[in-house]
């Protein structure tokens, strides 16, 4: 399946100028993709369109002609100064009705934001926060033009505290507060509504992954061996070989410090093992992805484990505990290994990065040469070439201890047979995704485990 672009406020600035059509076009096919959907989603309503002085509010002037030509009770309210001879002045001056100021509008059911879109970069001001907030709390539905106003398009941060969107039309491309926590929130469902700009971008939405059943050829190494380095906590490290083998690895290998061999799956093989014993169980050429955090601990003896998983020279998967006892300049001297950090322990390795989630997990990823699967609400993937994509939001049930070991072991069966570290880390994060989804509310770790297999 390909990958939906995302595209930052220059880049869609860019794309839109690059298109060459006039601005006047692209506006009138956005105001129509606008009042569509608005006309999709919900029958006629009182509505209220509140515009604000550019093209976002030009694109909401235009869907508020389309809304009252098709009958609806549609009024405007308009917020700033449009620029002269600009495309929302003109807009602005056709209007039949009577435009008001928001302050005094009436509260309508239906209320459409176009307000701000790509061009916002700052709060609200005080005066036009008090008039709007009541009129967005009294509406039943709103909708919002390209972005809810008040958010940042390219960090997702909430500059301006106003209601979430019900559903929000991104006009051209998907923009990183699309995707980005909190603004993610604020958006309600998204659509992305064609105005005839062609987008491309390093960025992109996560893609669902192919899955690769085994055919009348697959064995059980063909299929991909796991080594899970693992160390005082037994569970964790578990969790992360049954995922493994239930995301397709062939042939499962959790090496441990203590603890009982005799446990569920029987299908994973255990073995319990000094640290000096670890690097010669390593030493085995059918072993395609070394996992190693996940229950490893912090003590010395995890160390010695873990710097055995290292230099094993296999391609590594690197989590938990695991990045807790290592820098950024050692994790340098292994390229190619995929890192899988939530915010905690990814501030305490690369500290307060500045940007966006994405450009923090790109810049951690130049760094380190490693691939990054930064966790969280709306978890980034990014590659020391500079891809990244964001995973659509996913379950919060996942908020719950153990998943992020279930996610370590899919990625490394991903890794094992084959993929790609920036492809084997997506999918390990689409896959645990879907797994959420299956099991509903009220989830824990464990039961993702019965829902990795393909549908
Ligand atoms: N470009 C195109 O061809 C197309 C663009 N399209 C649409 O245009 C949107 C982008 O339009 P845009 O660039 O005009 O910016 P927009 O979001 O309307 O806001 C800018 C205005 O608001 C002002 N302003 C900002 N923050 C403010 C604040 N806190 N408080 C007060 N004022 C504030 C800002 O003032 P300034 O910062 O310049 O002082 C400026 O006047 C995009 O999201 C999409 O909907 C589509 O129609 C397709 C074609
Ligand atoms: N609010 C949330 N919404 C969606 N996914 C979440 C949320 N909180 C956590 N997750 C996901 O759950 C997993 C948690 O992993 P992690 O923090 O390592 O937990 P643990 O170490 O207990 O296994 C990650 O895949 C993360 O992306
Ligand atoms: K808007």
């Amino acid at each position: 399946m390909t990958a939906r672009p995302i595209l930052t406020a220059a880049e869609m600035r860019d794309a839109e100028r690059r298109s060459g059509q006039p601005e006047r076009d692209m506006v009138e096919r956005a105001g129509l993709a606008l009042a569509t959907a608005i006309a999709r989603f919900t029958g006629p309503l009182r509505t209220l369109v509140v515009a604000g002085p550019g093209n976002n509010g030009a694109d909401g002037m235009v869907a508020a002609r389309h809304l009252a030509a098709a009958g609806w009770d549609v009024a405007v309210a308009v917020a700033g100064q449009s620029r002269p001879g600009s495309v929302a002045a003109e807009l602005r001056a056709d209007w039949p009705g009577h435009l008001a100021d928001p302050a005094a509008a009436a509260p309508a059911t239906l209320v459409v934001d176009a307000l701000f879109g790509t061009g916002f970069a700052r709060p609200l001001d005080d005066a036009l926060m008090a008039a709007v907030l009541p009129l967005w709390s009294a509406a039943r539905l709103r909708v919002a033009a390209d972005l809810p106003s008040g958010v940042d398009a390219d960090t997702g941060a909430v500059l301006s505290d106003l209601p979430a969107a019900h559903l929000t039309i991104a006009f051209g491309a998907l923009k990183p507060a699309h995707r980005l926590q909190p603004a993610a929130g604020r958006c309600g469902r998204v659509a992305v509504a064609d105005i005839g700009v062609e987008v491309g971008s390093t960025l992109t939405e996560l893609p669902r992954p192919r899955v690769h059943p085994p055919t009348a050829q697959s064995h059980k190494y063909s299929r991909g061996m796991v080594a899970v380095v693992a160390g005082a906590m037994p569970g964790a490290a578990a969790l992360a070989a049954s995922a493994a083998a239930r995301a397709g690895a062939g042939y499962v290998l959790q090496l441990m410090a203590g603890g009982a061999l005799d446990t569920h799956p029987h299908a994973i093989m255990r073995r319990i093992v000094s640290a000096d014993a670890v690097a010669e169980q390593l030493d085995d050429d059918r072993i395609g992805a070394v996992l190693v955090g996940p229950g490893l601990g912090r003590d010395a003896d995890a160390r010695r484990r873990l710097d055995a998983a290292l230099l094993s020279g296999k391609p590594l998967v690197i989590d938990g505990d695991a990045l807790a006892l290592l820098t950024p300049s050692r994790l340098s001297r292994h390229p190619g290994s995929i890192l899988t950090p939530h915010d905690g322990e990814f501030r305490r390795l690369f500290g307060d990065l500045p940007g966006s989630k994405v450009d923090r997990a790109r810049a951690a990823a130049a760094r380190t040469g490693c691939t990054l699967l930064l966790k969280g609400a709306d978890s980034v993937v990014a590659d020391p070439d500079g891809r990244a994509a964001i995973l659509p939001p996913a379950s919060p049930w996942l908020a719950t201890a153990g998943t992020g070991d279930v996610l370590a072991g899919i990625v490394a069966a991903r890794r094992a047979a084959g993929d790609t570290p920036f492809d084997a880390a997506a999918a390990g994060a689409w896959l645990h995704a879907d797994a959420a989804d299956r099991v509903g509310p009220g989830l824990i770790a464990d039961d993702l485990l019965t829902h990795l297999g393909p549908r």
